[in-house]
Order: structure tokens, then C-alpha cells, then sequence
């Protein structure tokens, strides 16, 4: 199948979900928000009485669905992805199956070696998460705008493929058709490795004093933020997808290592080679599609100045009502140990001046 973006398909009805941690449970509660009917199952009781809680779907019953589903969504570890398809499959729990694993070849390795039926098989991976784990973190927008990677073989029936496609559709995502190989080295440079980087830059704070942690701005919070994922789950993930992670890894130990070096040559030479590497770093960002796919440069950061009192962000988003304008996100920079914050205000570039004028002319300090 060529590789590309797919049409839009009609949303299944009736789904399992087998694994309800942070992906499942977010998958459930989307299609739920879209009147499916939804089967949950955990081998972890705990996170399946979470999970029906949570309002996610009910608990499958031990003999199974009755009728098959029309899909099943296995949202386990990748080294139980083949046995639980396996298991899903001698049980007919649905028509369709899919799984959402991190990590592509391997996994379809290990079902073709099962024996498991390839034709209802549409291995899947979203391209959406967090660095927190089970279904207390799940949430029914997580997927929402983003890419979903679909790794259809030569054996799959079409039918599967559209099935896959509408679960993606319904829970706001775009579905991106992909060889499995292909999304495993792609996800190797823009997922897996940055997440090692961000641990090695972590794991540097473990011997870090009081002074310098309490120094910590947005930047080490920003290059950190997923180091604080699973590392049983993210063993896992890096284990099955190892060469392409350490292909990458390897290139970008060798900018660090000669960055390092120039650095301690100091002279005017060696700062422009490191510059050098700034600006490739700017350019590589750059590349990076933003919301919608588009890029990150479509937006404009509105810097509001706003006081830590009971009301505030709800009178700015009013009074951005009132101007008109779209906010598209916000991010807010906590001031520590001063009653401040920055409020950053993405919007359209166009609004940006409008939503600054409207903010200044009711109080707030908009630098710039
Ligand atoms: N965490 C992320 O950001 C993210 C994003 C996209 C895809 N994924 C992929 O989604 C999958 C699930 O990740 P998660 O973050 O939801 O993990 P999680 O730990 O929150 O949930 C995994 C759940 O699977 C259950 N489980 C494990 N083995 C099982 C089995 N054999 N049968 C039934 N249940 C089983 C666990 O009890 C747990 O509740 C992984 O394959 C991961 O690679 C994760
Ligand atoms: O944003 C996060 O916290 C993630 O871990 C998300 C992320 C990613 O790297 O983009 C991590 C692994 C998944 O396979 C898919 C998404």
C-alpha cells in the first residue's frame, strides 16, 4: 500500500480494548465521547476497575463478547502484543484488530511466527502520550491533531485498514499509512532517541546541589519533561527498536562530543563550529510541523503578565473573547517564590496585536 494520508471512515460501533493504562483508557473514553459501546480487559484488575470508573466502557465479560466486536484495540507492552493478538485471535473477542505499540517490525515479526491471522491484523501506533502511565492519566483528547501511524502488510484485506481508520478518525487523529520498518526508523530519530537524551540529561540532576535545582528555568523542564516516563514500558520500547535508536544516538553523541571538545579549545574557530551546530539545531526545530501539521512559525506567543489570584486566567480568556480571538494554546511560566506568572498566548499571527491591545487596555502588562 502506498505510504500517505487515508480518507475518512465511519466510527465502530461496538470495540474491545485490551490494556486500559494511559492509551487504552484514552482510546475508550474517545470512542465512548462518540457513542461506541466498549469492552475493557487488563490483567491488572486494578487498572480495569480504574478504568470502568473512569467511565471508559465496561469489563468483557470472561466468556468473552458474545458476538465478535467489530475491533479490538490491543493496548499492552510491545513484547505482548503478538501473544495477546494470538489470544484475541483464538477467542474471535472481534473481526479486526489492531494494536498501538511504539515499536512496528517486531511485534508483526513475532505474530507472523505465532501463526496469527495477518488478513484482520492493521498493526497501529499514535503518535500521542505522556509521561505518565495507567488509566489515571488517561484523557479523551489526547489524540487529538495528531499523527497515527497505520502499518498495513501485502496480507492485510482492506476492510481491516478502513475499519483501523475510523477508530483513528474517531478519536481526532491522522491516520499516516507507513512501512513498518520505515515508521521504526522514522520513530527511532524524532521519539525514541530524544527520549534517551532527555534521560541522560535527567539522570545529570541526580548529583545536582540545592542551589543549582533551584535555579531550574523552562529549558531543563522543557528537554526533561519525558524523562519521567515508565522505565520498564520505555526499556521495552528502546529493546525492540534498538539498532535504528542507537544509529541515532550514535550521530548525535559525536555533535556532543566535538561540541565538548571546541568548547574547551576556546578559541574564536572552535565557536563558530559550535555555533554552527546552534544553527543546525534552529533549522531541525524548524522542521518540526506544528499544530494541524502545519508549522510551528503559523503562531504568534502572546506574554501576558498575570498576578496569582483567584480568577485571572478566566477574565483573560474572556476578554480574548470579546477581542475575537482564537486561542490555539497557552502555556503558563510559573515566577518561584514571587506571586507572578507569564501567561504565553499562542494565536493566529494576525490576532496577535489585536489580543495585545485588548489585554493592555484592561490592565494587564503585555511586554513587547
Ligand atoms: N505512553 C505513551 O506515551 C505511549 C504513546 C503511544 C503508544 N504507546 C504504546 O502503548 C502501549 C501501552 O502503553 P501505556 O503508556 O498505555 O502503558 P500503561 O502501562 O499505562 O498501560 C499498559 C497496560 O497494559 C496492561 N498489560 C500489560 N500486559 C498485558 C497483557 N498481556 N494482557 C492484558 N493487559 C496487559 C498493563 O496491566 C497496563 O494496565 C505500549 O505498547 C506503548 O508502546 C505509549
Ligand atoms: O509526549 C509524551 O510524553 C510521549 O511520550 C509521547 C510519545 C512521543 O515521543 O511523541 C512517546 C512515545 C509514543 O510511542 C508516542 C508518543
Amino acid at each position: 500500500m502506498a505510504e500517505g494520508r487515508v480518507e475518512e471512515e465511519s466510527v465502530p460501533a461496538r470495540i474491545v480494548v485490551i490494556g486500559t493504562g494511559l492509551i487504552g483508557t484514552s482510546i475508550a473514553l474517545a470512542l465512548r465521547g462518540r457513542g461506541g459501546e466498549v469492552l475493557l480487559a487488563d490483567r491488572d484488575e486494578t487498572a480495569l476497575a480504574m478504568a470502568v470508573e473512569l467511565g471508559a466502557g465496561d469489563a468483557l465479560p470472561a466468556g468473552g463478547p458474545g458476538e465478535p466486536a467489530d475491533l479490538a484495540v490491543l493496548c499492552v507492552p510491545p513484547a505482548a502484543v503478538a501473544v495477546t493478538l494470538l489470544d484475541a485471535q483464538k477467542r474471535r473477542l472481534a473481526a479486526v484488530y489492531t494494536d498501538v505499540a511504539s515499536v512496528k517490525a517486531l511485534p508483526l515479526r513475532q505474530a507472523a511466527d505465532l501463526g496469527c491471522d495477518l488478513t484482520s491484523f492493521v498493526a497501529g501506533h499514535p503518535l500521542a502520550g505522556r509521561e505518565r502511565s495507567g488509566p489515571a492519566a488517561a484523557r479523551p483528547d489526547l489524540f487529538l491533531g495528531r499523527p497515527w501511524a497505520l502499518c498495513p502488510t501485502a496480507e492485510t484485506r482492506p476492510e481491516a485498514v478502513a475499519t483501523v481508520t475510523a477508530l483513528v478518525q474517531a478519536c481526532g487523529a491522522q491516520a499516516v499509512t507507513v512501512d513498518a520498518g520505515h515508521h521504526d526508523r522514522s520513530v527511532a530519530l524524532v521519539s525514541h532517541a530524544p527520549h534517551v537524551v532527555s534521560a541522560a540529561v535527567a539522570a545529570r540532576l541526580t548529583g545536582a546541589d540545592d542551589t543549582a535545582l533551584g535555579l531550574a528555568g523552562q529549558g531543563v523542564r522543557d528537554v526533561t519533561r519525558i524523562a519521567a516516563s515508565d522505565p520498564k514500558l520505555w526499556i521495552g520500547i528502546l529493546n525492540a527498536n534498538a539498532d535504528p535508536v542507537a544509529d541515532v544516538l550514535e550521530a548525535v553523541a559525536t555533535d556532543l562530543a566535538v561540541a565538548a571538545s571546541l568548547l574547551r579549545d576556546g578559541s574564536e574557530g572552535a565557536a563558530a563550529h559550535v555555533a554552527d551546530l546552534l544553527l543546525r539545531g534552529n533549522a531541525g526545530r524548524s522542521r518540526i510541523p506544528g499544530k494541524h501539521g502545519s508549522q510551528d512559525k503559523t503562531y504568534a506567543t502572546v506574554p501576558v503578565v498575570i498576578p496569582d489570584r483567584p480568577g485571572e486566567l478566566a477574565m483573560i480568556f474572556q476578554a480574548a473573547g470579546i477581542a475575537g480571538v482564537n486561542i490555539e494554546d497557552v502555556t503558563i511560566e510559573h515566577s518561584p517564590g514571587r506571586p507572578l506568572g507569564v501567561l504565553e498566548i499562542v494565536v493566529k499571527p494576525e490576532a496577535a496585536e489585536k489580543l495585545a491591545a485588548e489585554l493592555r487596555s484592561r490592565g494587564w502588562s503585555v511586554p513587547g
